[in-house]
């Protein structure tokens, strides 16, 4: 197997399918799309800066997405509907691999995170009202201790970890931290089938229980 086929079928076995389907219906939702593409023969992930104009988090980096609106028929199409908007990624370019367990960000809104496998070749179109930059780097970067720093503050689960990333492409250094830490380093250790450095927070043979667990007990304080 390949580098490709061999990340879909670990991240399938981590999908979490309809299993949350029923949690309470009024819960706000929103979607990431995680898109993974080849490059120079490594597994890379795209990932976004949102505009300094945004009411919230502002100028922080994170993956393509947003809030469910009306019209979407479920959480993919959410995803794929927002990185269309956001950065002109055509849905039908995208290779949809697996939803992953649902998050419960501090505003209350429960986020389904979409791994996908998009085309090497995407040249991103920003939408400058939301994105101000995109960039893509390699997944094994988020496995690494050398940019990682670790706060013992909670977020979605274990402490929040933190990356510094400096773009070879542009000379910018990103932040990413919080919640899109958490995704990426998530899927960088399912889709490569290795332990980061430094300590993941969950066993990496079963995912799915910390994440219930974790959204079990954010649910029982709402
Ligand atoms: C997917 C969102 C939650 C909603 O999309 P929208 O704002 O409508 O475009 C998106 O805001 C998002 O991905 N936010 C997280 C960005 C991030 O990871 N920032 C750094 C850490 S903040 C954090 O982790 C706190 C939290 O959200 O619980
Ligand atoms: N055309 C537009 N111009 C400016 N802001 C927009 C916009 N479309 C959406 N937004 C804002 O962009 C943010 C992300 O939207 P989405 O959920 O669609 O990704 C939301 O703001 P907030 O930062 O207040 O959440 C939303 O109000
Ligand atoms: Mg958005």
């Amino acid at each position: 197997m390949d580098l490709k086929e061999k990340a879909i079928a670990s991240l399938k076995k981590h999908a979490s399918g309809d299993a949350f389907s029923r949690l309470p219906a009024a819960l706000p939702k929103a979607s990431v799309l995680i898109p993974l593409l080849l490059r120079h023969g490594k597994l890379h992930a795209l990932l976004t800066v949102r505009s300094v104009n945004l009411k919230h988090h502002a100028g922080e980096v994170c993956f393509p997405g947003g809030k469910s609106e009306s019209g979407d028929t479920d959480e993919t199409h959410t995803a794929l509907r927002e990185a269309e908007e956001e950065i002109g990624l055509p849905s039908h370019t995208v290779q949809v691999i697996c939803k992953l367990f649902p998050v419960l960000n501090k505003a209350g809104l429960l986020i389904t995170p979409v791994v996908a496998f998009i085309e090497s070749s995407f040249t991103p179109r920003p939408n400058a009202d939301e994105v101000s930059e995109v960039f893509t780097l390699p997944l094994e970067f988020f496995t690494k201790e050398a940019d990682h720093s670790c706060y013992p503050v909670p977020s979605v689960f274990g402490p929040t970890h933190s990356f510094m990333y400096t773009d070879p492409r542009t000379g910018h250094i990103h932040q990413i931290w919080g919640l899109t830490a958490a995704l990426a380093v998530t899927v960088a250790a399912l889709a490569l089938g290795k332990k980061p450095e430094f300590e993941l927070g969950f066993d990496l043979d079963d995912p799915a229980s910390a994440f219930r667990d974790v959204l079990n007990r954010r649910l029982s304080k709402l």
